[in-house]
């Protein structure tokens, strides 16, 4: 499993290079992205997030979390409609709040063979593809809060580390 950075960590807020070519190293990366994101139970995972700071995203919304996806170099296509969503992150634990974000988005990225494939995604699917697209820019969603409740975010989760310390 790979360590997963926690926020305000500044290698969150690096900005991620594209992969040249999918490799040895990258179906690795995956594979490890994709354990790692069950054992934490989520449904996204950034390579940002376990300090790798290249294109690569790996999703699974089933229930059964057996339908894990991958997207190589991501790009958002198309962005309609609005759709506010609870959010959480596995770099905030315990932290959930509202952000409003684009309710259906047309992504084109490669998938483990490098090859381009293009994927019209709503809902929950939307939500995640996005928040996960953020990760590799840099951004994580707490920066959409308010700046209260960002420093309040911070207070709770140094206090949280000085007591299992
Ligand atoms: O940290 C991450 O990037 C993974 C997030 C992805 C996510 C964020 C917001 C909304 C949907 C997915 C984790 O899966 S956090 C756990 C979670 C799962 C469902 C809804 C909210 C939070
Ligand atoms: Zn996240």
């Amino acid at each position: 499993l790979l360590p997963i950075l926690r926020y305000p960590d500044t290698r969150l807020y690096k900005k991620a290079k594209p992969v040249r070519e999918v490799d040895e190293y990258i179906r690795c990366l995956v594979q490890d992205m994709i354990e790692t994101m069950k054992a934490a139970v989520g449904i996204g995972l950034a390579a940002t997030q376990v300090d790798v700071h290249l294109r690569v995203i790996v999703l699974d919304i089933s229930k059964e979390q057996n339908n894990p996806e991958v997207f190589i170099n991501p790009r958002l296509i198309q962005q309609k409609g609005q759709r506010e969503h609870e959010e959480g992150c596995l770099s905030v634990p315990g932290i959930y709040d509202k952000v409003t974000r684009a309710d259906r988005v047309v992504v084109e990225a490669w998938d483990l063979e490098g090859k381009t494939f293009a994927l019209e995604a709503e809902g929950l699917m939307a939500t995640c593809l996005q928040h996960e697209m953020d990760h590799l820019e840099g951004k994580v969603f707490v920066d959409y809060l308010s700046l209260l409740k960002q420093n309040r975010i911070k207070a709770k989760l140094r206090k949280r580390l000085r007591e299992t310390l």
